[in-house]
């Protein structure tokens, strides 16, 4: 196995096909040894099939990958040494849960072959970490599904000479407590690894939390590809913005209206959601954008208790939901089809059905093409919303 290539990790036009599905479509990448790429994207995005394609299971229909500089389809499957955990956990149901997470060390040709010391030690260790030591001598059929994960994900971690890892959805079934300890614990062995890591899941903040650099993947294409701080402030594109964000950014989609009053962005339904004159002007100036997508970050959007100053000159909205979290209160309220979300301090003190001023800062506002749904640059950024 000593041939196995190794370093960095490039895909060039990569593309697969299954039938009518485009699984994948001119996926460009590279990632650096110890780097985690993480990889986010809604169900049927092309996550898994990225990962295959990687582990040498598919067969890419156009492209080229390469590890270490070598090209992937000269290497068989058995001869790339890839530790993946597989989203359907792949468990030898015959083996115990130590065996299955001992199993890749034991393969022929494991480099340098481990002493029964050292492979005993290392794989409890693994298990202990993902709390699942106890269970060392059941059986895949004796477990949760939980469990489960924790065991393929045991196996992925002990493979510490692999060329590269890839974690799919690797602690999607775990509980939200276990969720939080283990993202860092697992990130820290990853970043250790002289290897590339991916890590795919569903969860935008996830990969936000996890990723060195994070790839959304939308539709087997990538949509875009930073760091979790530029995805955060600056998603390229509304189907980014729809995935990232706690909660995520509020979309209203409309045209914008300057006739008669104040200038304003008005809803298919008809809804009219006030905008800065400047704001206006700006969006207006930019030849056939007249249809755009506002996203309001969280922070872009107050509700102001009527009675409270300034609150009796603004437009007034109608609170639909209020989330309590005891630090903070997600509070909605529509406009026309689209749902505003803000957070606010504390308790809110505000009550589903209470009709409150809805005030709009510019800090934490973005703009869409309407028809694209990329994000636009206004010419000026100082625009705001009235
Ligand atoms: N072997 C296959 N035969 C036919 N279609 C497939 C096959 N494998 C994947 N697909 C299709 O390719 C697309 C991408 O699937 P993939 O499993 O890579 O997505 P994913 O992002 O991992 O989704 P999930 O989060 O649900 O696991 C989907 O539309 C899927 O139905």
């Amino acid at each position: 196995m000593s041939d196995a290539p190794s370093g960095r990790l490039v895909l060039e036009g990569v593309a697969k096909r299954f039938g009518a599905i485009q699984a994948l479509d001119e996926v460009a990448l590279a990632i650096e040894p110890g780097e985690v790429l993480a990889v986010t994207g809604p169900s049927g995005a092309g996550k898994t099939t990225l990962c295959r394609l990687i582990a040498g299971l598919e067969r890419p229909d156009r492209g080229r990958l390469t590890l270490g500089g070598a090209d992937l389809a000269q290497v068989p499957a058995r001869r790339r040494r890839v530790a993946y955990l597989f989203e359907s956990y792949a468990l030898f149901p015959h083996l115990s849960v130590f065996e299955n997470a001992a199993s890749p060390l034991r393969a022929p040709g494991q480099l340098p072959p481990l002493g029964a010391g050292e492979l005993s030690e290392r794989v409890q260790q693994a298990l202990d970490l993902l709390g699942i030591g106890h269970l060392a001598g059941r059986l895949p059929a004796e477990l949760s599904g939980g469990q489960k994960q924790r065991v393929a994900l045991a196996r992925a971690l002990v493979q510490e000479g692999a060329t590269a890892t890839l974690l799919d959805e690797p602690i999607s079934h775990l509980d939200a407590k276990l969720r939080h300890r283990l993202r860092g614990e697992i990130k820290r062995r990853l970043a250790a690894r002289p290897a590339p890591a991916i890590w795919s899941t569903p969860d935008g903040l996830e990969a936000l939390s996890v990723g060195d650099r994070v790839a959304v993947l939308i539709d087997g294409r990538i949509e875009q590809l930073a760091t979790p701080q530029e995805i955060w402030e600056r998603p390229a594109s509304v189907r980014v913005a729809r995935l990232i964000g706690d909660p995520p950014m509020s979309l209203v989609e409309g045209r914008v209206a300057q006739g008669e009053g104040p200038p304003a962005l008005v809803t298919g339904e008809g809804a009219r959601l006030p905008l800065q004159p400047s704001l206006a002007a700006g969006l207006l100036q930019l030849a056939g954008r007249e249809a755009v997508t506002l996203g309001l970050k969280p922070r872009a959007i107050r509700f102001l208790p009527l009675g409270e100053a300034g609150a009796g000159s603004l437009p007034q909205v109608e609170i639909y939901t209020v989330e309590p979290f005891g630090k903070h209160a997600i509070v909605s309220a529509r406009i026309g089809a689209a749902l505003l979300r803000a957070k606010t301090a504390g308790n809110c003190g505000l009550a589903v059905g209470q009709r409150v001023g809805l005030q709009l800062e510019s800090d934490g506002l973005m703009v869409f093409d309407g028809r694209s749904g990329r994000a636009i640059e206004l010419p000026s950024r100082t625009a705001g919303v009235a």
